[in-house]
């Protein structure tokens, strides 16, 4: 079958492009119908990566949080119609040990292979989990970046030793968000606090017990653990922040993505005998999980409908790039590609 395919070729540049989907193939082909900006996706769109890595990765289709509808699949195991989220991690081998979004041989769509800006996307059926025809959409178009957090937060069970009276989470933007409304869920005992540095949007952390300004942190706040959702040129002060109040013992789990290496105290990391463990990406069983917890606590979806941002029909190029152009100047939220192509 003839297949669209829109990929950057150069800093907001898109273009067309055509490939063929084997319907003969073991693959499912589902129709996207909502996409999810992604920070990633911005540092590929406005160029910011540096000149050899762009010029290995472009030209490539956008975009690695997305649903769609199922169109076809050969084995009849999924239905045309059936609501999907897709999977943008692809192993192509399985380890005891490393989980898959770990795994260096690992393919990931929109970082190196096409992502999900296609009129059709064929898929390895394990690459798909149902979601319920009832889910709000504009919400459910994220929920890859949902299923990194609840990865982090299972790996934060892993890591952790038993002491959780106060965690910090770093970060007032989406994934900090999206990981405390989670946290707050899985850990209801835990006091939670939120360091930020928007007043507006530590407002919209209801449900955490404390938020703070960054300059503005009691001498006496000590967290137990903590969770690094900054990233950028801003992880440096966060992280050096978080070695200075955690308690001895404490694990730090790094999220954000710096393009460049980030300056650490080890020698406070050594004194308090620190745990530091990166957290990225997530698997096929973060996925299951995400949406058995949507099912579980409902609620957490009308949270989640909290970070909503703007919604941009798209039938066009020029309607891509206006959705893109719309995401860098926004104040805060996920912005969704309503996707007619
Ligand atoms: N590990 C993974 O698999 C994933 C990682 N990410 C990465 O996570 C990072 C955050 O993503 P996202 O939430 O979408 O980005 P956002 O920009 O929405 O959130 C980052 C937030 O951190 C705030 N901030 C800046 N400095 C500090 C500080 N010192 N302490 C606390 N908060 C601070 C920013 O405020 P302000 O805007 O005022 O600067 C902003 O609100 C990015 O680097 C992104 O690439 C995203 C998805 C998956
Ligand atoms: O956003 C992410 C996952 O949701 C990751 O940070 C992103 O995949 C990293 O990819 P790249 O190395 O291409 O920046
Ligand atoms: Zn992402």
């Amino acid at each position: 079958m003839l297949n669209t395919v829109y990929r950057l070729v150069a800093p907001r540049r898109f273009e067309v492009a055509f490939n063929d989907i084997d319907l003969n193939s073991d693959k499912v082909v589902v129709r996207p119908t909502h996409l999810s900006i992604c920070h990633a996706d911005q540092r590929y769109y406005q160029g910011t990566r540096p000149a050899d890595v762009m010029a290995k990765k472009l030209p490539m289709a956008l975009i690695h949080e997305a649903i769609g509808d199922v169109v076809y699949d050969a084995t009849g195991e999924f239905k045309p119609g059936e609501l999907v989220v897709m999977i943008p991690n692809t192993p192509v081998e399985k380890d005891d040990v490393i989980a898959e979004n770990y795994l260096r041989s690992s393919k990931f769509r929109a970082s190196g292979f096409d992502g999900f800006m296609q009129d059709n996307v064929a898929l390895d059926r394990d690459r798909l989990v149902r979601l319920p025809q009832d889910i709000d959409r504009t919400v459910a178009a994220f929920t890859e970046i949902v299923s990194v957090s609840v990865h982090a937060l299972r790996r934060f069970e892993r890591f952790t030793h038993a002491r959780k009276n106060v965690v910090g989470i770093w970060g007032d933007g989406n994934l900090g968000y999206i990981t405390a409304v989670f946290f707050h869920y899985m850990h209801p005992d835990t006091k939670l606090v939120i360091f930020g540095t928007n007043e507006d949007k530590l407002s919209s952390f209801t449900f955490a017990d404390e938020t703070h300004l960054v300059w503005e942190i009691p001498e006496d706040l000590k967290v137990d653990h903590a969770i690094e959702c900054v990233g950028g040129d801003a992880s440096q002060k966060a992280i050096d922040q978080m070695i200075d109040i955690i308690q001895p013992e404490g694990t730090i789990a790094l999220l954000g993505v710096s393009e460049y290496a980030v300056p650490i105290n080890t020698r406070m990391v050594l004194e308090k005998g620190l745990h530091l463990y990166g957290s990225s990406r997530s698997g096929r069983a973060d996925f299951e999980k995400t949406v058995e917890l949507y099912q579980e606590y409902p609620e957490i979806l009308g949270y989640l409908s909290n970070i909503v941002g703007a919604q941009v029909e798209v039938n066009s190029i020029a309607d891509m790039t206006k959705a893109f152009e719309m995401d860098i100047n926004k104040m805060m939220g996920k912005t969704i590609m309503i996707w007619n192509k």
